[in-house]
């Protein structure tokens, strides 16, 4: 359908366009040169290494540079000597058979990019594991945000494994030491539900890996999918043993999961069982005029940054707004009366809105703004979004 996934130009750069300068925002700079970095994670143990070590042996043509967490030991390649830097330990580069190259680091691999890019041109393409306790809502930003990475990196999905045999647990009973990290501390969660590192991992996932199915029945199997596709009814779910993913292009490879939105699946709403914790809402609204734009930046910083819905000019709904909400992610495409679109991204209060790629669909589809919500306290119904936003910009 959307035709971009072949285009020369790699997306454009994800920038927090607010904190920038007006005319830094349209800089578009030898977009090719960048290379894509996809964020690979999910609870400890879930098979994040095994995954990058399938990668990592399996022929597939592609130069990739993988950075695996501390507890990568099970690596069953030679494990390359470590070298202390500043105190954080990042092990040398490591060329491995297939033409990758590898490390290992401690904390944040945002170091082991760093030193990575002192070899740019020796690999095209960077899988990066975070540890299992990380909340990929704190790392995936730093690409938009830190602008000598953004200039030479761009996001290109964030995959996350899940362990099937253990999934329920983790998401029923989050752990009490985590209950004290989850996620920033700034955040006011307020009352409900407690969120976990696995929430987290799942709600901010663009691929979600159900692992270890060896391990489970198919009824266990079929239950962990639908309570997956409770947190994130968006996310592409693919289903592995020991990581072997069917294919490595477009599971964990080339997902593209910033350009292009126009294909996003809304058939898998309404869940009977939703999660608790963390739902999905998507609120699809008619094209808008071009010179309103503005006023759905306004609106989003009023959601992302204020929490609350802005006035709405009329309330006719019968559905009361929620008051109590915090939205992890939202992605959107808006198309305009003339005849241009654009991507809207966001991960937590980290937010843009940019040209998206022309779209060479049949004319015959009607097209529609969408925005998808992925957040707590969204309540079940998508109507009070679509309301505020439909009043707002009229
Ligand atoms: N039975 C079974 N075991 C698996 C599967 N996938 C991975 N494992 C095992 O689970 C253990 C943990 O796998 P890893 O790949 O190290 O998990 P990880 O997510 O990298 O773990 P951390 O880095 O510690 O968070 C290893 O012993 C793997 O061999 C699977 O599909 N089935
Ligand atoms: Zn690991």
């Amino acid at each position: 359908m959307s035709a971009n996934i072949e285009d020369e130009d790699a997306p454009p750069e994800l920038i927090d366009v607010s904190a920038m300068p007006a005319e830094q925002v349209s800089v578009d700079e030898e977009p090719t040169a960048r290379v894509p970095i996809t964020l690979v994670t999910g609870y400890l143990g879930a098979g994040k290494t095994t995954l990058l070590n399938y990668i990592l042996t399996e022929k597939h043509g592609k130069k990739i540079a993988v950075i695996m967490n501390e507890f990568g030991d099970s690596m069953d390649i030679e494990k390359p000597m470590t070298v202390n830097q500043g105190g954080q330990e990042v092990t040398e580069w490591m060329e491995v058979g297939n033409g990758c190259i590898c490390c290992s680091v401690k904390d944040s691999g945002v170091m082991a990019i760093e030193s990575l890019m002192e070899r740019r041109g020796t690999f095209d393409y960077i899988l990066l594991e975070t540890t299992g306790l990380a909340d990929p809502g704190n790392i995936a930003p730093i690409f938009w945000m830190d602008e000598g990475l953004g200039s030479s990196i761009y996001l290109d999905g964030i995959v996350t494994l899940v362990d099937a045999k253990n999934i329920t647990r983790l998401l029923d009973e989050p752990a009490p030491e985590e209950k004290a990290e989850a996620h920033d501390k700034d955040h006011d969660h307020g009352s409900g539900p407690v969120l976990s590192m696995a929430h987290m991992q799942i709600s901010h996932a663009d691929v979600v890996i159900l692992n270890k199915t060896d391990l489970v029945t198919e009824a266990e199997l079929e239950a962990v999918r639908d309570r997956v596709e409770s947190i994130n009814s968006v996310a592409k779910i693919h289903v592995t043993d020991h990581s072997r993913t069917p294919q490595i292009e477009g599971v964990v490879l080339d997902l593209h999961a910033y350009d292009h939105l126009a294909d996003l699946d809304f058939s898998k709403k309404g869940h009977s069982h939703m999660d608790p914790a963390i739902s999905t809402v998507a609120i699809v609204i008619p094209p808008i005029a071009a010179g309103k734009v503005e006023r759905v930046d306004a609106w989003l910083r009023s959601v992302l940054w204020d929490t609350t819905f802005p006035v709405p000019a009329q309330s006719s709904s019968s559905e009361p707004h929620p008051d109590n909400f915090e939205i992890h992610r939202l992605k959107g495409i808006l198309f305009l009366d003339d005849g241009t679109s654009r991507v809207i991204q966001a991960v937590r209060d980290v937010f843009e809105i940019r040209d998206a790629q022309p779209i060479d669909e049949d004319t015959s589809k009607e097209l529609q703004c969408k925005i998808v919500l992925i957040g707590r306290g969204l309540g079940s119904s998508a109507e009070p979004w679509r309301e505020s936003l439909e009043s707002y910009l009229a």
